[in-house]
């Protein structure tokens, strides 16, 4: 269980998050909303360790975060826009990377097996610069994924992609969450949402404005309608 307790989040000097207070447990799939600024993905770097908060706790299974560091950053698996990979390299050698840096065991099975399941395996032996974007981002899912991570953070991971790779997200999200992963999800596309969160974080200006366990796209309209008209 990831726990945040009234943490605070400065850059640049200012307040970014402020009083913030969250419990996400093994299984857990939050959807995390707001407009443009409101600090998700600051939030989401909070949650990543990729950020240190200026106040407040961190834990992770009872203990403070920041004293275990390296043993959660190995658990944390991390899909945005920007796929991390490198362009001249073939999808091979960027998964043979990233699973020498994790550590993965079977790292050639592993591979394979990841670029059947993205369905890239035709494509292993040529350079990812000549990939569509909708390609970089189905290799990045096997980037994120190939070290089994337990602790999924995905900021907009579905930008970029058609309705194959909706589908193939969609999929393994489920799977992670039927082994009880935990997921933390940025995200402007509420129909997405109810497909597979279990709680909505409405954020604003830096703050929880309210959470909903309701997850239908009106219902999140709504609320997130109240939320920005407010003066
Ligand atoms: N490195 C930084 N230094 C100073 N301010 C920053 C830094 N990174 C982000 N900010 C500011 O923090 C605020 C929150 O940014 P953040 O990217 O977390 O918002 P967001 O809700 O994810 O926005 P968006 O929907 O546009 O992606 C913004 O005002 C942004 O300008």
């Amino acid at each position: 269980m990831i726990v945040l307790q009234n943490v605070q989040k400065n850059l640049g000097m200012r307040p970014i998050l402020r009083h913030i207070n969250m419990e996400v447990k093994p299984g857990d799939c939050f959807s995390i909303v707001g407009p443009n600024g409101a600090g998700k993905t600051t939030l989401l770097k909070v949650f990543a360790c990729i950020h240190k908060v200026d106040e407040g706790n961190v834990y992770w299974n009872g203990r403070d975060v920041y004293k275990q560091l390296a043993q959660y950053k190995s658990q944390v698996g991390w899909i945005s826009h920007h796929h991390f990979l490198y362009e001249n390299f073939t999808p091979i050698e960027n998964l043979r990377f990233y699973s020498e840096l994790y550590g993965v065991k079977n790292r050639e099975e592993t591979i394979k097996r990841w670029l059947k399941i993205v369905d890239l395996y035709v494509f292993k032996d040529i350079p990812v610069r000549t990939f569509s974007k909708g390609m970089k981002q189905r290799l990045s899912l096997a980037r994120a994924l190939l070290h089994e991570p337990s602790i999924l953070l995905l900021d907009e991971p579905f930008t970029g992609l058609d309705q194959d790779g909706v589908q193939l997200l969609f999929h393994l999200l489920k799977q992670e969450r039927e082994k009880q992963s935990t997921i933390m999800m940025v995200t402007h596309d509420f129909s997405h949402i109810e497909k597979i969160s279990n709680k909505v974080v409405f954020l604003y200006k830096g703050t929880i404005a309210t959470e909903s366990v309701q997850t239908k796209a009106e219902h999140i309209r709504e609320i997130y309608k109240t939320l920005v008209d407010e003066p």
